[in-house]
């Protein structure tokens, strides 16, 4: 059978730690200098008490919270509260807006990564959605002893994820002892980027290393599949691809539209407390003080 096109790495940088929220700390892997649609931003977080993300808004766009170790705990203004463990997704449908509160819950260090995927103008009003999986939810591939595919969003070997993406996007978590190597799938119409958790690898036909805190993006050559490597240690990686939505975006903070005219209207949505924001009148977390 004819090899197809591979991925290569076009270009790597390493995540500085930054402060964010409140007290908190985040490596952030798009969304500083670095943007690439239809992702918004991506924080390696760590957080602990009394640090935390306080009482804020979202719209127009989706956020996706992955807990590596400890917890989050979250409030919205609509009542929905929950708490996210080790391993556990929260995907988070802003909308047409959430208000909400994100604050650790647990007394040593909560390290995770949050994602924002951008909705497409069809999708930036609609109402609110969350889809809460369990680590023990969340589907493994293991194609072989030695490497485990965790299937966030998208498939991998033929093991694929419950979750509904309105931006298509692939979400995993791959795990390679050293030695190892695998080919990743990918749609050939999506953009994607790595960044490696632990340790470090060989990523893409052109065998680009990657070590801890890197980020790395994948050239968009169309290519179906990436090769990795881990030739010296083991590996811990994320793997985020998503189809581009090639629409304007205009963002404010925590509100990103298609149009100037659409984020001054979200401002005064939100301080009026009307069309979508009613119910943060007079809100207040309860996890948040
Ligand atoms: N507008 C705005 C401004 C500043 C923020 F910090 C945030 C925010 O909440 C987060 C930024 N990265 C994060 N990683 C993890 C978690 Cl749980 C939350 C965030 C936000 F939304
Ligand atoms: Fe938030």
């Amino acid at each position: 059978m004819a090899k197809t096109l591979a991925r290569n790495i076009t270009s790597s940088f390493f995540a500085k730690s930054r402060s964010e929220g409140v007290g908190a700390i985040v490596r952030r892997c798009i969304g500083g200098s670095k943007t690439l649609d239809p992702f918004l931003m991506c924080d390696i977080f760590e957080v602990t008490p009394p640090a935390g993300f306080p009482d804020h808004p979202h719209r127009g766009f989706e956020t996706v919270t992955y807990l590596l170790e400890g917890a989050i705990a979250h409030e919205d203004f609509g009542g929905n509260k929950g708490l996210i463990g080790p391993g556990d997704v929260q995907w988070m449908t802003a909308g047409r807006g959430v208000v909400h509160a994100e604050m650790p819950a647990s007394k040593v260090t909560s390290r995770g990564i949050q994602l924002w995927i951008n909705l497409s103008r069809e999708y930036k009003m609609i109402e609110p959605a969350y889809q809460d999986l369990k680590d023990s939810d969340i589907p493994r591939a293991k194609p072989e002893p030695g490497i485990e595919v965790k299937i966030i969003a998208g498939e991998s070997f033929g093991v694929k994820s419950s979750v509904f993406t309105r931006t298509p996007t692939m979400i995993m978590d791959f795990k390679l002892e050293k030695g190892k190597k695998i080919e990743q799938q990918i749609p050939k119409d999506h953009q994607g980027f790595i960044y490696v958790l632990n340790g470090s690898g060989y990523f893409g036909e052109n065998q680009f290393k990657g070590e801890e805190h890197n980020a790395l993006f994948l050239d968009d050559n169309n290519g179906d599949h990436i090769p990795v490597e881990a030739k010296d240690v083991d590996l811990r990686f994320m793997l985020f691809t998503g189809k581009p939505l090639k629409e304007p975006m205009v963002n404010y903070g925590p509100f990103v539209m298609n149009s100037e005219e659409e984020i001054l209207q979200t401002m005064f949505d939100f301080n009026q407390t009307t069309n979508g924001f009613e119910r943060a009148k007079k809100w207040r977390s309860s996890i948040a003080d």
